[in-house]
């Protein structure tokens, strides 16, 4: 049997996606999907999304990692599908669509997409790190010479370590200038570093204005697979209106022969 796949990025965060409307997709296969993403064996992502469609959203995403198991919300996922979406023809400028963490809102323009995401109130602060739900858990710490750090090896060891069986990503951060910050990040279920990782960045935007290392509301994040901005408004330690804006790009489109 073929499937016809598409192959989207976001900042290099990378995705297969399947336009999974007539419900062909056999979603309880873990080992199909792990081939899928597997970057030898099959096309190679950091995860896999089905586009579905929904009562009462323009579309539905379903999120995997590359490790085969659904997943939580996914951020540069949810851009590409929007863009995905756009190129189906199912949407305009704006979209909305349900993801496992609910309802989000997004527009489109070329290949640039700001999304919303989902509000934030629940903020841990600890001595030196951060950890919060940005649809994905994620921790936040701040590294000096992010440039040379082992992040497979520094997030492998807290992702298993502090988070056990459940786990969580890992992100490392160093200030670049106000309001601007340098990102690696550990992601779980690909189980190593990713270029960007969307809610990563999210995470990481919201945790350095709610511990007083960014002033502004609009906070750049430097990752490398390129730069993502993520605004949002704070109340009483609430966060709300939480937008995650940068490219997302279909790179290629084919056909894979799944027995
Ligand atoms: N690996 C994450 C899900 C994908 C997050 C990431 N790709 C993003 O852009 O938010 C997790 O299992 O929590």
């Amino acid at each position: 049997m073929h499937l016809d796949f598409y192959k989207y990025q976001g900042t290099g965060n990378d995705f297969v996606m399947i336009d999974n409307r007539h419900r062909e997709f056999p979603k309880n296969d873990t080992k199909l999907v792990a081939r899928l993403c597997d970057r030898k064996f099959g096309i190679g992502a950091d995860g896999l999304i089905l586009l579905e469609n929904d009562a009462d959203a323009d579309f539905r995403m379903v999120y995997y990692n590359a490790d085969g198991n659904e997943s939580s919300m996914c951020g540069n996922g949810g851009r590409c599908i929007v863009a995905f979406a756009r190129f189906l023809g199912i949407v305009e400028e704006k979209a909305r669509f349900l993801a496992v963490d609910g309802i989000h809102h997004a527009t489109v323009q070329e290949d640039r997409v700001c999304l919303q995401m989902t509000d934030v109130d629940r903020i841990e602060i600890f001595d030196n790190y951060v950890f919060l739900n940005t649809g994905s858990p994620h921790h936040v710490q701040e590294i000096k010479d992010i440039d040379h750090f082992d992040v497979k090896a520094g997030g492998e060891k807290l992702r298993y370590g502090k988070y056990g069986r459940n786990g969580s990503n890992i992100n490392f951060v160093s200030p670049v200038k106000d309001n601007e910050f340098k990102v690696r990040t550990y992601e779980r279920g690909v189980e190593d570093e990713t270029l960007s990782c969307g809610t990563g960045v999210t995470a990481v935007a919201i945790a350095m204005h709610r511990t007083g290392k960014a002033t502004g509301n609009l906070i750049m994040l430097d990752t490398p697979g390129g730069k993502l901005r993520v605004s949002f408004e704070e109340k009483n330690g609430k966060y709300e209106k939480v937008f995650l804006e940068g490219p997302a790009t279909r790179v290629f489109q084919g056909k894979i022969n799944v027995l």
